[in-house]
């Protein structure tokens, strides 16, 4: 039997020699029980044996309605400096105390580096980044968890697209995050390790007015490092030969300076291409001059409009479709835009967003937000005297009601399929059944 770096190598007094003491997890895991012999070698560690991240799952060992909250920058400390140079393997349990409380972590994940062997197996060392997991209802509460791996990408820790006026792209900011911006999250050393390229290039694609232009500039804003460009394709086009190509160049200019003097230490650089359409559907047009630091967010309807060259890993490698938004996500638009005027008292109390959000299937974010400009528009009408304009308006009296809205609802109408509305006329007598 192998016996992997198991707890305190200082022998006890009340351990005769010969004998090895395992506590009863140590004995779960190993599937020995008291009394039985075992052949013990000395485990050498090679080469690149040293781990990258280290996974952990943390329960109470006497589970209860205990709750506790746990700051990973000061557990991670800790177990750094009683663990160090221990063996860990996936699916290893042990347990520990912290701040007067028994608890086991289990190992999910014991990362070396990606050219190590299959077995999720390495030790623990000064440099190993630990990640904390936590079912939820188990009652252990995870703080910090960001500080404790983060190369500070994003300027805030906390990132709300709600409040940062993007409604229901929750699940698309998730994958985009996960697919783009996880890596860059993790130390250079530590993404050198596992041998991650970061990715450069992405595509946001869907149908116009869903909030592509938006997200993209709210996450650009977000993100620690140059402003980010934004750019409008046509803007860059030129009627004249190899001029376009040039000015794509001049765009990363500053990012491959950067790239060639303080290398993976330089800021990051963000380039935002609008209706990037307009200068991808011919080949080579941006095919190189793309520095290691950029990132793309391009934007159109469909990607079969763009030259597959573009496509392929280390270019647009990422691609991400954003849909027309679903209820809920249609609740977060209407209130992100009556937000203000609900702050200010304008909204009446019988604005029922919901309902709005029910009856406006295949509306876009920007149809929403022209539904509400319209409904904007009739109550302030209302308030208004064609027979004399000067007459001055009484602010107190201005009401956004539900009437408004629904008389928005006729006039902005959803570019793609039907609202609601249109189907609900075309079964007036409810549904027919038909049988089978
Ligand atoms: N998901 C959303 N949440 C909040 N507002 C939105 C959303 N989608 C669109 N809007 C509103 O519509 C405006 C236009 O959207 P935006 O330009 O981001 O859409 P797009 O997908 O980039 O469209 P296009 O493909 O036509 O360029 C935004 O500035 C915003 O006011």
């Amino acid at each position: 039997m192998l016996v992997l770096g198991y707890g305190n190598q200082t022998p006890h007094q009340s351990i005769q020699k010969g004998y090895i003491a395992l506590n009863a997890i140590q004995r779960r895991h190993t599937r020995v029980s008291s009394g039985n012999s075992l052949s013990v070698s000395r485990f050498t560690p090679p080469d690149d044996f040293k781990l990258t991240v280290l996974t952990l799952e943390l329960e109470f060992v006497k589970k209860g309605t205990k709750s506790e909250q746990i700051d990973a920058v000061a557990l991670s400390s800790q177990l750094k400096k009683r663990f160090i140079n221990q063996v860990m393997t996936a699916g290893h349990r042990v347990s520990f105390e912290y701040l007067g409380t028994n608890y086991i972590f289990t190992v999910n994940q014991a990362v070396r580096s990606e050219e190590s062997s299959s077995v999720e197996r390495g030790m623990i060392s000064s440099e190993t980044y630990f990640i904390f997991e936590a079912p939820s209802g188990n009652g252990i509460k995870i703080v910090n968890q960001r500080s404790a791996t983060t190369s500070n990408i994003f300027k805030y820790k906390e990132f709300n697209l709600q409040s940062l006026g993007v409604g229901g792209l929750g699940a698309e900011f998730a994958d985009i995050f996960r697919r783009a911006f996880a890596s860059r999250v993790f130390p250079a050393h530590v993404t050198n390790k596992l041998g991650i390229k970061h990715v450069k290039g992405m595509l946001v694609y869907g149908p116009p007015g869903t909030g592509k232009t938006l997200m993209a500039c709210q996450i650009g804003k977000m993100l620690n490092g140059k402003d980010p460009k934004i750019v409008n394709g046509p803007e860059v086009l030129s009627k004249f030969v190899g001029e376009t190509e040039k000015n794509v160049r001049d765009l990363f200019a500053d990012a491959e300076n950067d790239q060639r003097l303080p290398g993976d230490e330089s800021e990051l650089h963000v380039t935002i291409f609008d209706e990037i359409d307009a200068i991808c559907k011919s080949r080579g047009s941006t095919r190189d001059g793309t520095g290691v630091h950029d990132s793309i967010v391009n934007q159109l309807l469909t990607k079969d409009l763009i030259d597959e060259a573009l496509l392929r890993p280390g270019r647009l490698e990422v691609q991400i479709e954003i849909s027309l938004p679903d209820e809920n996500g249609r609740i977060q638009i209407l209130q992100i835009h009556t937000n203000k005027m609900k702050e200010s008292s304008f909204l009446a109390p019988d604005v029922n967003l919901q309902a709005l959000a029910a009856r406006t299937k295949n509306y876009s974010g920007a149809e929403l937000e022209g539904v509400v400009k319209s409904a904007v528009s009739f109550a302030l009408n209302g308030q208004l005297s064609l027979d004399d304009l000067t007459k001055p308006v009484d602010e107190e009296s201005i009401k956004v009601t539900m009437d408004d809205f629904l008389r928005a609802l006729h006039e902005i109408v959803p570019a793609f399929g039907a609202s609601t509305d249109d189907l609900e006329r075309c079964r007036l007598h409810g549904m027919v059944d038909c049988g089978d």
